[in-house]
């Protein structure tokens, strides 16, 4: 666990500009880089003759007295005419990495966000495109259209953006199932919202790199193809200069000397600004972002930790908790007595299943049904693979898409949100509703903040898109959040990233987050089991507080009784997909019907003899 609370909350913005800067030469190639578009735009002011203002008795002239860098063949002036070349040749460039760009950074966007068919056409079209050979293709382009540089510059971006396309697409790919982006999903934002918020972040380094480099390669084919002559005679660019320097080498040798300078240099500049911004990147501090779940700690006989702060929070009205559970196969005794549409959250008869290799289906959740109100914790409890996880994703609508709600129904505040026809969850229906009145806390509070932002920026949006307030008004409201779920320094919270906060800090923050838009319902998927024991006692206080304070209804996943013993009101064990027992915690906890109940109940150690006398003897 990362413990770097006190480190000062820093812009990483800044950071890599400083990182770039101090690289000398970055700074060099930058310097140059900005000193050719200085030269570009004050052209009309520097340049002391027109573009094609010939001084005919004076050709070849050497440099010095009228002309700086002396004429070329037919007495314009070499100075002049490279501070407007640069206007062209500059424009060029650009104009081929904005083609590029427009056209591989969306459709890597899509392809690498959504998949699907599109993803099947665009790949095959880039692998097609990038099997051009560029120059063949430029030359037939000029062959057929004539000697025009923007056309050649378009074409040649066409033929560059597979390039931006490869490179968006495996970026989006790696970050697309990344918790963090789910957890975005849940928080209510759309897909538009999530790929310009948490997706474009993850590729706009790499293509800003990409781009500093495609500008020095524009501008070199560019250049190389006026130097073969096959530009347009009449516009003035660097290439063009240097095939008449080039015809003339013996006449006037400068005359070759700079365009080459201002060609090479150039092209050098961008490639160093590339380098030195990816070095600069490189050098961020890595984020911890471990998919993998650490191993689950004994919750029982911890100490509850304090909470500090206050926070002035909407409150629902706390309605005495009622939760009844059962299974279709094996009704548990008050099942029948809930009338349908009377609790916030009802369940009934839940059947998901999966499609089987063997063309059947395979139900990893069968005839579940349960129900919760506003103030109470229902936890459902079993071993890894027994169905917790597949439920709650019901409810929050997010199964992956090959499930298949094959019976039931899941009906939050009177909104039924199963299309019991189409086997789906109905997206419509329960879209609308995740972050707004259901949230949820996740196993991995650090795989579910987004690197790219500050915490802050992460609690504040969310607040700002679904409560309608100004931002400052969220940045308020999540200061005060951090503050109440017992964050010491909020505003240096605020301002950090996700990097520079502990585990125990991270998961304070989805705490702070879940209730930030004042939900009715909490789905927390295994909240403390990242956690080391002190923590976990202190993540399960809070949400009690929260409970309380809020009145909001907790859904509780987990596979340790300890953590059900702490903070449920009722529990329900799950075995292979179906609701073995449910009752009030206390009672469970006391007299355990089900075996299978027995057993995991004997699998904790707390308030037990140990098995052996070895602990007494070597204590003695
Ligand atoms: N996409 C999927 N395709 C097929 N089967 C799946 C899929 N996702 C989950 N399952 C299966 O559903 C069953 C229930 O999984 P679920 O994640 O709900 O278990 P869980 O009780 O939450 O376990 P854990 O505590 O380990 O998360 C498992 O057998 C799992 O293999």
């Amino acid at each position: 666990m990362t413990a770097t609370t006190n480190a000062p909350a820093s812009t990483r913005r800044d950071n890599v500009l400083l990182r770039f800067l101090r690289n000398p030469l970055g700074a060099i190639g930058l310097a140059i880089v900005l000193l050719v578009v200085l030269g570009a735009v004050l052209a009309p002011v520097l340049a002391p003759f027109g573009v094609t203002t010939a001084d005919i008795a004076n050709p070849f002239a050497d440099p010095g007295g009228d002309h700086l860098l002396g004429t070329d063949s037919s007495g314009r002036d070499t100075w002049s005419r490279l501070l407007w070349a640069s206007q062209l040749t500059l424009a060029s460039a650009v104009l081929c990495a904005v083609v590029a760009i427009a056209i591989g950074l969306p459709s890597g966007l899509i392809a690498g966000y959504f998949g699907g068919p599109f993803d099947g056409v665009s790949s095959w079209s880039a692998n097609a495109l990038m099997s051009l050979p560029a120059i063949i293709v430029l030359l037939s382009v000029r062959s057929a259209v004539g000697p025009s540089v923007w056309v050649t510059m378009i074409v040649f971006g066409i033929l560059l953006s597979p390039g931006y396309y490869r490179l968006t697409r495996t970026a989006v790919q790696s970050v697309r199932n990344e918790l963090y982006v789910d957890a975005a999903r849940v928080s209510g934002l759309s897909d538009a919202r999530i790929i310009s918020r948490h997706i474009i972040s993850v590729v706009r380094a790499p293509i800003i790199i990409q781009t500093a480099l495609i500008a020095g390669v524009a501008i070199a084919i560019q250049s190389g193809l006026e130097f073969l002559g096959l530009g347009n005679p009449s516009e003035p660019t660097w290439g063009a200069m240097l095939s008449e320097g080039f015809r003339n080498i013996y006449i006037s040798p400068t005359l070759l000397l700079w365009p080459a300078l201002a060609i090479g240099l150039t092209v050098g500049a961008f490639v160093l600004i590339g380098n030195a911004l990816r070095d600069a990147l490189e050098d961020l501090p890595k984020v911890r972002a471990s998919r993998k779940a650490t191993a689950a700690v004994a919750a029982s006989g911890m100490t509850a930790g304090s909470l500090s702060g206050t926070a002035s929070i909407a409150v629902e009205p706390e309605i005495a908790p009622t939760v009844s559970i059962s299974t279709s196969s094996d009704p548990l005794p008050g099942v029948g007595e809930l009338p349908a549409g009377d609790h916030l959250l009802e369940v009934r008869d839940l059947e998901i299943g999966y499609p089987a290799p063997d063309g059947g289906l395979t139900k990893v959740v069968q005839g579940v049904s349960f129900s919760i109100d506003r103030g109470e914790v229902l936890s459902i409890v079993g071993e890894s693979g027994s169905g917790k996880s597949q439920t709650a994703f019901a409810v929050l609508g997010l199964l992956p898409s090959s499930a298949r709600i094959v019976g039931g129904s899941i009906v939050i505040d009177d909104i039924q949100t199963v299309d019991t026809a189409a086997e789906r969850i109905l997206q419509k229906k329960v879209a609308p509703l995740r972050g707004r009145r259901i949230s949820y806390i996740p196993q991995e509070p650090m795989s579910n903040l987004d690197p790219n932002y500050t915490i802050g920026h992460q609690l504040a949006r969310p607040m700002v898109k679904l409560l309608g307030i100004s931002r400052s008004e969220a940045k308020r409201r999540a200061i005060e959040l951090l503050e109440r779920v017992g964050i010491a320094d909020p505003q240096r919270t605020f301002d950090s990233y996700p990097n520079e906060i502990s585990g125990g800090m991270a998961q304070r923050v989805l705490i702070a987050g879940a209730v930030s838009c004042e939900p009715d319902l909490i789905i927390a998927d295994e909240p403390t089991t990242a956690l080391d024991v002190t923590v976990q006692a202190e993540v399960l206080d809070l949400l009690r507080r929260m409970r309380d304070e809020l009145g909001v209804a907790i859904l509780l996943v987990t596979h340790n009784f300890g953590v059900v013993a702490d903070i449920a009101d009722r529990v329900a064990v799950m075995q292979r997909g179906r609701l073995v027992e449910e009752g009030p915690v206390r009672e469970i906890l006391r007299d355990p019907r089900h075996p299978y109940t027995r057993t995991l109940l004997g699998s904790m150690l707390t308030g037990r003899e140990p098995l052996t006398k070895l602990t007494e003897e070597t204590t003695r």
